[in-house]
């Protein structure tokens, strides 16, 4: 694994009239959970979108290690994603690069109790269950990077946190660089070894913190209160963000 350098001067929509990003940096140390936090539609998809190398049309660079060059990603969407007329096993298998050993499908499915619906059509999945199969098949191809864009979102309270205590857990057993996007401070600290506030558009890195280990309920508590207090201190106009 390598560390990744992001480096974006500009990135302006061609219909746009002002910058959807400007000016941001954004170091990825290998194998380390960074949760991007920052207000609605300040430019966080289309930051992972140039990440992913879906969008060419910016000023900027991105360095694999010395490389300039994009990192091999898996991707969890919002919206699942799959495809209605593959079973669960199959969606996965399509977005290997690669084939791999039926085991390492076979752990992945087990580690997200998935083991049982492998034959199963998207369909008579829930919501928290389609979650899980992305997030399986970004894990399967073994990428430099995860980008996850808000995945959880729209589950009700309990399975979205079923759904990231098995992230976390496959997370630890399978170490990846992975780069998680949501509003919720709550969730990013629960998730996160390090947290990156974003401002506005133009987008730019305002923040960081690192959280503090173990975690547990209070820990969390205080790395949001001092996040709080880090961000009112040097960035008082996001106050109601907060
Ligand atoms: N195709 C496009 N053309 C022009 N402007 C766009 C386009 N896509 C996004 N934008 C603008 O770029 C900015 C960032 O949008 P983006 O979707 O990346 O934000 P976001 O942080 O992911 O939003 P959300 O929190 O709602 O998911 C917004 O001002 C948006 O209106």
């Amino acid at each position: 694994m390598t560390d990744i350098q992001i480096n974006i001067n500009n990135k302006t929509y061609p219909t746009a009239t002002k910058p959807s990003i400007a000016n941001l940096e954004l170091s990825l140390n290998s194998n380390e959970f960074i949760c991007l936090v920052g207000p609605s539609g300040c430019g966080k998809t289309t930051l992972l979108n140039i990440i992913a190398g879906l969008d060419n049309d910016y000023d900027g660079e991105i360095l694999v290690g010395r490389r300039h060059t994009h990192p091999k990603i898996g991707y969890v969407f919002q919206n699942p994603r799959l495809l209605p007329w593959r079973t669960v096993r199959e969606n996965i298998e399509l977005a290997l690069d690669r084939p791999q050993p039926p085991e390492v499908i076979d752990a992945l499915l087990g580690a997200m109790q998935l083991t049982q619906a492998q034959q199963v059509y998207p369909e008579r999945l829930s919501l928290g269950m389609s979650r899980r199969v992305a997030i399986i098949r970004a894990f399967a191809v073994d990428p430099d990077v995860l980008l996850m864009d808000e995945p959880f979102v729209s589950l009700d309270a309990p399975t979205a946190r079923h759904v990231r205590e098995l992230l976390l857990k496959l997370w630890q057993q399978r170490p990846h660089t992975v780069l998680f996007v949501t509003h919720d401070l709550r969730e990013a600290v629960a998730l996160a070894d390090r947290l990156v506030f974003l401002s506005a558009t133009p987008m730019r890195a305002i923040s960081e913190i690192i959280v503090p280990i173990p975690r547990n309920e209070r820990n969390n508590e205080l790395a949001i209160e001092a996040f709080r207090q880090q961000l009112l201190q040097h960035h008082p106009e996001i106050k109601q963000l907060l």
